[in-house]
């Protein structure tokens, strides 16, 4: 799926958070949006995934606007917020039966997405545990297992890394990229640009506004250069 997104503003209250950003995401491309805290990252990201409505602005998905494109294009989206949407006192493997089940898998298919989820999340062998006795990676990595189980188009995720060690991290990052490899559209939110080197390109944005897009390096460049700017 691509995206196209059109002066897209968010206003709470008197309050701008997001002001008219514009941007081109392609089909199967990986992309970060990075920034520091309140930046409007997860503004951004929820106005994509049609949880929030913009002030202003369109965001179109295969060039139908995800606003209006009703039910069709939420089942191609999978949106996985900040907060872990998980049942502590059920296993990993009734966690991730649970929410096929919820999107309408059944059978021998939920059988076959989640032993596909249980691959990619790279989990197969604590799936049988409880999910308190995971540790935050293990957690973070079921919960992106859970939007993997309908084979999402466009996966959105907001900081699927924050708090994870470094062997989680690179296995959430390799899961994310196998996708991207296999077609779908990736869009993730992180503070760290270390945690960007996997994305074809970055945004960073900044009080609300897309400061620059491109591939990291160039990015990278570009952020220094302001820092050299500002402490002159
Ligand atoms: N529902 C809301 N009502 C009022 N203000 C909000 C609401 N949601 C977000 N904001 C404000 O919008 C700004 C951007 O918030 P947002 O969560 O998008 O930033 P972020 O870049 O994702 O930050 P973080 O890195 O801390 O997650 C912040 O100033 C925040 O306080």
């Amino acid at each position: 799926m691509f995206i196209t997104i059109r002066n897209i503003s968010k206003k709470y209250g008197q309050k701008s958070v997001l002001n008219s950003i514009n941007l081109d995401i392609a089909q199967g491309e990986m992309f970060g949006v990075a920034g520091e805290n309140g930046a409007g990252k997860s503004t951004l990201l929820s106005i994509i995934a049609s949880v929030v409505k913009p002030s202003g602005g369109e965001v179109l998905i295969d060039g139908t606007s995800v606003h209006r494109g009703g039910a069709a294009i939420k089942k191609r989206i999978g949106y996985v917020p900040q907060e872990l949407a998980l049942y502590p006192s059920l296993r990993g493997i009734d966690n991730l039966a649970f929410w096929g089940k919820m999107c309408g898998l059944r059978g021998k298919e939920l059988v076959l997405r989640m032993d596909e989820v249980m691959d990619i999340i790279d989990l197969r062998d604590r799936i049988k545990e409880r999910v308190e006795a995971y540790s935050g990676g293990m957690k973070r990595r079921l919960n992106l297992g859970v939007a993997l189980l309908h084979r999402p188009d466009l996966l959105i995720l907001d900081e699927p890394t924050a708090g994870v060690d470094v062997r989680s991290r690179r296995q959430i990052i390799q899961a994310l990229k196998e996708m991207s490899r296999r077609g779908s559209t990736i869009l993730y939110t992180s503070h760290h640009l270390e945690e960007m080197e996997a994305c074809d390109r970055i945004g960073v944005l900044k009080g609300g506004e897309l400061l620059a897009v491109g591939v990291t390096q160039e990015v990278q460049h570009y952020l220094e250069g302001e820092q050299q700017h500002g402490k002159r």
